[in-house]
Order: structure tokens, then sequence, then C-alpha cells
């Protein structure tokens, strides 16, 4: 049996007394993309925070590509191949397109910003961002500054940001948020393309998007994941129809 990217196993995490994630499973294998949808306040951001290791797990375990990162801090996962985007922007607006790439480089290589000036000549990180830039098709923005970038363009760079360390387990937090529809069919091509070969994990309550991309739904309500199957599946899954999709609100059933 290959080993699954990543792997919770009955993880609960508790603020306080109140439980909110429920003794959550979840596998995704190599290569493939995952989505995690429920109502909101269902857990989707906590479980994502305690995957990259920014919130602690109260029990259970989370394995990336078979070992514990259960505990770990942030950087440490993500120098073991899992990185993480957000859904507030994580932009340096003063530094151009290619410089925040090269940044994003720099630090997955364990640099600091402190020694920028010093590593203008490291051809590893250029070549990286070059080829990143390449990837996320921003090479003709590659000198324009990220604070002045469109709203989808700034997405799409944070997408670049979030891959430019080679990570193999992608973790994306509503990456079509506050996106039209012509925009969000960019960014889904875009997450498409880069996500070749490796293990996504996105949140997202765009139904079109989520049915759209995701090899596999898990669905999250009160912090347990009730269902996790294919989209096929999942459309036509009692429980979930029940709990979430044919509740309206947002979510529409694509
Ligand atoms: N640091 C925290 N301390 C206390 N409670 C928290 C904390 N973070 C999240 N919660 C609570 O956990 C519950 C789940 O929140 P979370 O943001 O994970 O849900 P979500 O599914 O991502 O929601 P949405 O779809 O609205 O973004 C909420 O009731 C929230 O108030």
């Amino acid at each position: 049996m290959t080993t699954a990217a990543l792997e919770l196993k009955d993880v609960r995490k508790s603020f306080g007394r109140s439980e909110i994630i429920r003794g959550a499973s979840l596998t995704v294998q190599k290569g493939e993309r995952c989505a995690v949808i429920g109502p909101n306040g269902a857990g989707k951001s906590t479980l994502f925070n305690l995957v990259s290791g920014r919130f602690d797990i109260t029990s259970g375990a989370i394995c990336l590509n078979g070992n514990s990162i259960s505990g770990l801090r942030p950087f440490e996962i993500n120098r073991l191949g899992l990185s993480r985007s957000f859904q507030i922007s994580n932009l340096f607006d003063k530094l151009s397109v290619y410089e925040n790439l090269r940044c994003a480089v720099l630090w997955s290589l364990g640099y600091q910003y402190s020694f920028w000036q010093r590593l203008n000549g490291l051809r590893d990180a250029h070549e990286r961002a070059e080829e990143v830039l390449e990837q996320i098709g921003m090479q003709r923005q590659r000198k324009v500054l990220a604070g002045v970038l469109t709203y989808a363009e700034q997405r799409a760079l944070e997408i670049g940001i979030t891959i430019a360390g080679g990570a193999d387990v992608i973790l994306l937090d509503e990456p079509t948020a506050g996106m039209s529809r012509s925009e969000s069919d960019a960014a889904v091509e875009l997450i498409r393309k880069v996500t070749v070969g490796k293990s996504l994990v996105m949140v997202e309550h765009d139904m079109s998007v989520v049915f759209g991309l995701a090899d596999k739904i898990a669905v999250l309500v009160y912090g347990e994941v009730i269902a996790c199957d294919t989209p096929a599946n999942i459309r036509s899954n009692a429980a979930v129809q029940a709990a979430y999709l044919g509740h309206g609100g947002s979510e529409e059933a694509a």
C-alpha cells in the first residue's frame, strides 16, 4: 500500500471547553486534489491551522508522507513539504512580483529576509523564481509592485508563493473568494496546472470550483468529516444533502 500524502487520524481540537474539531479523519493520496467543504463555522479554517501547525491538536495524529507532524511548528512542516496559502493577502506590497517570488524561494531554502542584499547572486533562487513566474503566467508583470496588481493577479501571485518552495502538499484557503466568474475560471485552470503531480487540499465555498477541480470532496460538519468521496457520490449522498448541500445559503450545488 502506498503512503498517503496527508493523513488525519481522529483529530480533535478544543478551545477552552468548546470542542471545535471532533474526531476528524481524512486521507489525501499523493497526486490527489481534495476539497474540504462545510457550512460556516464547521471548523474548516481550524482544520487548516492544525495541519499547517499554526494550532496544536488536542488529540489524534496528523501525518505528512507517513511521518507524524503533530507538534511541529509551521516552518518545520513547511520544510517537510507542506505549503499553505492564506485567505488574507500575504504579499509584500512594495516588492515586485519577481521579488515576492524570490523571497518565497529564499524563505523555503531557509534564508532570512535580512540577508536579501547579499543573496542577489544566488542563481538557484533566481531560476526557481523564474520558473514559478512562468508557471503562473505573470512574466509580463514581473516588475510590477504586488500592491498595484489587480485582486485576481494578487491571488495568482499568492498561489505562486505557495508553490515556490516546491512543496508536494499544497493547502489553499478559499483561492477564488471574491472573484468574478471569469476570474474564478482562470484561477481554477491555474490551480489545476500548478498542482499536477502534487496533492492539493483546498477549502472552498464555490461549488462550481469544488466540483470542477476536486478528485475527492470531504464534508466537514460541526468538526466531523461526515463524508469523503468522489464528487458524484458526494452530490448524491443523502446525509450531505441534509446537512449541507441542500441547504441553500451561499453554497450552490453544481
Ligand atoms: N482561536 C480560536 N479560539 C476560539 N474559538 C475559535 C478559534 N478559532 C476558531 N474558533 C471557533 O471555531 C469554530 C469554527 O471556526 P472556523 O473558522 O474554523 O470555521 P470555518 O468552517 O472555517 O468557517 P467559515 O466557513 O465561516 O470560514 C467557530 O465557532 C469559531 O468561533
